[in-house]
């Protein structure tokens, strides 16, 4: 099916124009199977509200991965989240957008089944890997040709979605969805939904907003200054940020604004982009998250932390990272930025070498693979000579920061500073994801149905129930989209990385667990309440504000 024809600029289409005018033809969608139609393979992910399944289709033979929808609370039935994902899904056809095929349904069995209810599973292609998957793995080593490409399929597909306002909200590299003929497809559209300004124009970057939706958007790591400072009139330029982030990510290898909390993300943002002023973030002080904020001044390091990946890939990183959400690029204008018109040329996806499958959960299994490498003596790291540390690519780029490269040579994944040989496989295990924060957790989304007049009055997204640890946004200002370590001590027990979850199924253990943790969070909020009333500081009562607000949503 071709793309849906661009909208009028100044026009606002609803929800249900968009649907009239962006119908798929039927054939193209088969309609609800059986879950015993499919051969389950293994499990691929497990994102916040189901697990992702290989499976292979009995009728057609296809690969294909069936997302679990799962009903946290049987009462509140189908959620609303896996709705809008399948009803956005059901109209979008680009190829670098994934393409929802079928539904499954499986039916519990009578005899042996508590549950009520059908367990629903989305069907989309199989993927290969996933961005971050593919990233982690150590085998892996992107050339500048292959990121270009990837970033050309990247924007178009964004700019796809957003000439048809749509806004994804949830742009990183995990739902970024890449097979072995070099093909990348965005994915996760479980906090996608209409937008109600105007599409981007050549020249204009994200134009402006016409209502207010949830800042609660976007994981954190990529999640642009403004949304952190609670902008709700925001704009397709949300997206823009994320693949900023993403496109860093590639080039260094492991995620560039990997912040432990909200307020040190500000913070790392700040770093890298300068402490906002009038000239570079209009209006920033008017924000509500800016109230009380006295950022240290600096100018920034951006252009010093990539300077060896070349003028272009700066040039871009500082458009797509730019601190004004007004006049950040547009994905119709990074798709002509000089970058991808000048040498090294962007690769065709057919030209891109196929790798081992690489999801997210497989980090588990890259991490073993270079647990095993041998360490490397004080001072000198093996096989990467005293220059790679201090003063070589990586120069200046996260080398105090304890982090290390996710992969490979560091900054720069490209061969040409290490020609010949498997460069990753002698970098020691502990210059790798050492120190970096565990992922944070997708954002709290409370909007509502797309069509309604504002985004934050009502349900919470079902991605709240789950069993699972929540935002707790209590007293403190750096708690609020991040699972607080309660002890530093069980930080990781309270926080389990995402491939160390346990199962939704385990239902009582889970739900007893949760209990625990909210016990915890509430005596802890008590007592971080006490001392909040006895020194009061504009911060914290910003923080105290929003905590108050999301309360609100949670009823
Ligand atoms: N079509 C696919 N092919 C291969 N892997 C997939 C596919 N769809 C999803 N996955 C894997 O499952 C993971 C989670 O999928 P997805 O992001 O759609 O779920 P989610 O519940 O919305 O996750 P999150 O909590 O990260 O938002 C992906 O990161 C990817 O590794």
């Amino acid at each position: 099916m071709s793309a849906p024809e661009p909208r009028d600029a100044g026009g606002v289409s609803s929800s249900v124009a968009f649907a009239l005018k962006n119908q798929r033809p039927k054939l193209s969608f088969t309609g609800c199977s059986r879950i015993t139609d499919y051969e389950i393979l293994g499990k691929l992910g497990e994102g916040t509200f189901g697990e992702v399944h290989r499976a292979k289709s009995k009728k057609t033979g296809a690969v294909v991965a069936l997302k679990k929808i799962i009903m946290h609370n049987e009462k509140d039935g189908f959620p609303i989240t896996a709705l809008r994902e399948i009803k956005l899904l059901k109209l979008l056809s680009h190829k670098n957008v994934l393409q929802l095929e079928d539904m499954a349904v499986e039916h519990p069995v009578r005899a042996t089944d508590k549950r009520k209810r059908p367990i629903m599973y989305m069907v989309t292609p199989y993927m290969d890997h996933d961005l971050s998957g593919l990233l982690d793995n150590p085998n892996v080593h992107f050339t500048e040709p292959q990121i270009k490409c990837y970033m050309l399929q990247l924007l178009e597909g964004l700019r796809y979605l957003h000439t048809n306002h749509i806004l994804h909200r949830d742009m990183k590299a995990a739902n970024l969805l890449i097979n072995n003929k070099g093909i990348l497809q965005i994915a996760d559209f479980g906090l996608a939904r209409h937008y109600e300004g105007d599409v981007p124009r050549p020249g204009r970057g994200g134009g402006e907003a016409r209502r207010d939706y949830t800042s609660l958007v976007v994981t954190r790591w990529y999640r642009p200054p403004e949304l952190l400072l609670n902008l709700r009139r925001y704009t397709t330029s949300i997206d823009l940020w994320g693949v900023g982030c993403v496109f860093g990510e590639m080039l260094v290898g492991k995620p560039v604004l990997a912040g432990e909390s909200d307020v040190n993300q500000l913070e790392i943002i700040f770093d890298l982009c300068g402490t906002p002023t009038e000239d570079t973030m209009p209006g920033w002080r008017g924000l509500p998250g800016a109230e009380g904020l006295q950022p240290r001044p600096r100018p920034g390091n951006l252009a010093q932390r990539f300077r060896e990946y070349g003028s272009g890939a700066i040039s871009l990183l500082k458009e797509l990272l730019k601190l004004d959400w007004r006049t950040r690029i547009n994905a119709i204008d990074a798709l002509q930025h000089p970058y991808f018109r000048n040498a090294p040329f962007p690769a065709h996806p057919g030209d891109i070498p196929t790798f081992e499958d690489s999801h997210e959960l497989d980090r588990r299994k890259f991490q073993d693979r270079r647990a095993a490498l041998p360490p490397a003596p004080k001072g000198g790291e093996v096989g990467r000579g005293a220059l790679e540390g201090g003063t070589g690519h990586n120069a200046g780029f996260h080398n105090a920061d304890g982090y290390g490269s996710r992969n490979g040579l560091n900054g720069s994944r490209y061969p040409r500073s290490r020609p010949s040989g498997p460069p990753d496989e002698r970098v020691p295990a502990w210059h790798r994801e050492r120190g970096l924060p565990p992922r944070p957790p997708p954002p709290v989304d409370h909007s509502n149905g797309w069509d309604a007049a504002s985004d934050h009055t009502d349900s919470y997204r079902d991605r709240d129930r789950a069993p699972r640890p929540r935002p707790v946004g209590g007293s403190r200002p750096d708690v609020d989209t991040y699972i607080p370590a309660y002890n530093a001590h069980d930080r990781d027990a309270s926080h389990p990385r995402r491939d160390e979850r346990r199962r939704r199924d385990d239902w009582d253990d889970t739900r007893r667990h949760d209990w625990d943790r909210r016990r915890v969070d509430y005596e802890d909020r008590s007592r971080a309440s006490r001392t909040r009333s006895r020194s009061r500081s504009p911060i914290r009562d910003r923080d105290r504000d929003r905590d108050r607000e999301r309360d609100v949503y949670r009823r």
